[in-house]
């Protein structure tokens, strides 16, 4: 798995004019967006803002949206009356692992891939999240945070040029999403998928991401560029400013806390 260093100087995304509405309420409203390649962006709105239905028109999943197709096909289409540029191999992890309960671990981790080389890569993904000695263990015996590693290893041994990724740590308790969240950019180091990290977790948002956007009244309201070298401690008090920019962006007053 080598890092893409080949995709560094162009955007990985590269998304115009994207919209989306439902019953006609529009809830992405001309959407403009660039991910440059290798990047961590994470993008933090309201409940119900948009952000699970701009990232699954960018995977391809959302069939309602007009021009809907996989990324997997075609690099450049068109998409909700738009645009959108997207690499080939993009993965998509969400807030449930959704493994197969019938498939042993490396089983799923493995999906739609075959080969001895496969498998060696499959074990390989799994030995990274920290799940070594577990390629038997079926899905129903592992912990909602060994479930996500597991799902991050299955994104993983695809090479993801883009990684989505919807709440993956949103089902998780404090202390296993903190450990996740170190496990994640460990991952990224390695390896630099361009990501997109949907999340509400503002802490998250900033701890994680080397950009913030923020989603409002079906658009990008705000983009932040988090100007704070990695590791990042969640106790770093200048990224306290960071912090107040975004919940005032996310009118998140005095009062509300
Ligand atoms: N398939 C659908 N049919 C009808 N309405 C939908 C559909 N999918 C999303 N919506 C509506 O679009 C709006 C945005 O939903 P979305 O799931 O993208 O929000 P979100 O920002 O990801 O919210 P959350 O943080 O709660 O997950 C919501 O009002 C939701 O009810």
């Amino acid at each position: 798995m080598a890092p893409h260093t080949e995709q560094l100087t162009r955007p990985a995304v590269q998304l115009r004019g994207l919209t989306r509405s439902f019953d006609g309420r529009t809830v992405l409203d001309g959407i403009d967006l660039d991910l440059p390649a290798g990047q961590l962006t994470a993008l933090l709105g309201h409940s119900g803002s948009g952000k699970s239905t701009l990232l699954r028109a960018i995977a391809g999943l959302d069939h309602g949206v007009t021009g809907w197709g996989s990324p997997l096909l075609e690099r450049s289409r068109e998409l909700g009356g738009g645009q959108l540029t997207a690499p080939e191999r993009v993965s998509v992890v969400f807030q449930d692992s959704r493994l197969l309960p019938w498939r042993r671990v490396l089983a799923n981790v493995l999906l739609g891939l075959d080969g001895k080389d496969a498998e060696r890569r499959g074990r390989e993904a799994l030995e990274e999240v920290g799940l070594k000695g577990r390629e038997r263990a079926w899905p129903g015996e592992l912990s909602g945070g060994e479930a996500q590693r597991a799902a991050l290893a299955r994104s993983l041994v695809r090479e993801p040029e883009l990684l989505l990724a919807d709440e993956p740590f949103g089902a998780l308790d404090a202390l296993t999403r903190i450990r996740m969240h170190g496990l994640l950019r460990e991952l990224w180091e390695r390896h630099r998928p361009s990501v997109l990290l949907v999340t509400h977790d503002v802490d998250e948002a900033i701890v994680l991401a080397d950009r913030v956007l923020v989603l409002e009244k079906g658009r990008i309201g705000l983009d932040l560029t988090i100007g704070r070298a990695h590791p990042r401690s969640y106790r770093d008090p200048l990224l306290g400013e960071y912090r107040e920019r975004l919940l005032a962006a996310l009118g998140v007053t005095e009062d509300h806390r």
